[in-house]
């Protein structure tokens, strides 16, 4: 498979692709062989998925060789969001990865972690984090050394033409949430307007954070986020993506890549 060019700024790494089947390929080879060293390590694999075209990305991991030789039994699905509707709702983020991945693969049912779609966004959201919080006891999900945050094995996420990530949207108040793990809210600039997101302190607690962005309309909030120093960036969420301990990859196609000086390839 060739990888276009893989750049390194300062802790993150770049990887930036021809093609999206290029990408795909890779975004694959990146989670099967994490599911295998955290399989081997700590018996689980918990990864948390966003929705967007991230979804469609993840379709060569449901297909050979993956879809026989990573080992399915033993991940955890969770979602860093969800949209307020009903499960089988085009809006669901749930319904999308259950159609995209959930369906193709043999997961466990039981280790699939969705969101409830019968209460409000806070109830849900409330119950969604007490579900996170009893497998953080149980050791399924790990917990961070620095805070006491789940640590999840890969959070991926993917970015909104104005940077936001999950639904974390520029310059909103869920953004300062430092205790709560997962937060809703009843104002998203994007429809729908109910949501249910992980917050920054578990984003950021993760082993693993991947953000998939392709596409020209995204070039620019690449080039910002890239460009931008330090981490206290309302404006751009993405930019507040920065795992305390863990580490960061930008999976991009050469399109949401075409604003970056790649003079530093290597
Ligand atoms: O439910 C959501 O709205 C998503 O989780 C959101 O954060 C998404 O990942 C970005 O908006 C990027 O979406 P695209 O890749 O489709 O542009």
């Amino acid at each position: 498979m060739a990888l276009s060019s893989v750049i390194h700024k300062d802790t993150r790494e770049l990887r930036i692709h021809e093609s999206l089947d290029e990408l795909s390929t890779d975004l694959a080879d990146y989670i099967a062989e994490l599911s295998e060293s955290c399989v081997k390590e700590r018996g689980f694999f918990c990864i948390a998925l966003s929705g967007g075209s991230l979804v469609g990305l993840l379709r060569k991991i449901c297909e050979a060789p993956y879809n026989k030789t990573v080992d399915w039994a033993r991940w955890h699905f969770f979602w860093a969001d969800e949209r307020v509707v009903s499960k089988n709702h085009p809006d669901s983020n749930y319904k999308l990865a259950k159609d995209g991945i959930l369906f193709k693969v043999p997961v466990i049912p039981s280790h699939v972690h969705s969101m409830n779609d019968a209460v409000s966004a806070e109830a849900a959201a409330n119950e969604y984090e007490f579900t996170i919080r009893q497998l953080v006891r149980t050791r399924v999900i790990d917990v961070s050394e620095i805070s006491d945050c789940p640590k999840f094995d890969l959070v991926l996420l993917g970015m909104g033409p104005h940077g936001h990530v999950a639904s974390l949207f520029p310059d909103h108040d869920a953004l300062n949430e430092k205790d709560e793990w997962v937060t809703f809210l009843t104002d998203s600039p994007n429809p729908p307007p109910e949501r249910i997101t992980f917050t920054l302190p578990v984003i950021n607690s993760a082993s693993h954070v991947a953000l998939v962005v392709t596409g020209e309309n995204k070039a620019e909030a690449v080039k910002s986020v890239m460009n931008g120093a330090g981490t206290d960036c309302p404006s751009l969420p993405a930019q507040m993506v920065r795992p305390t301990s863990g580490k960061l990859v930008w999976f991009l196609d050469s399109a949401a890549a075409s604003q970056l000086d790649v003079s530093s390839s290597s």
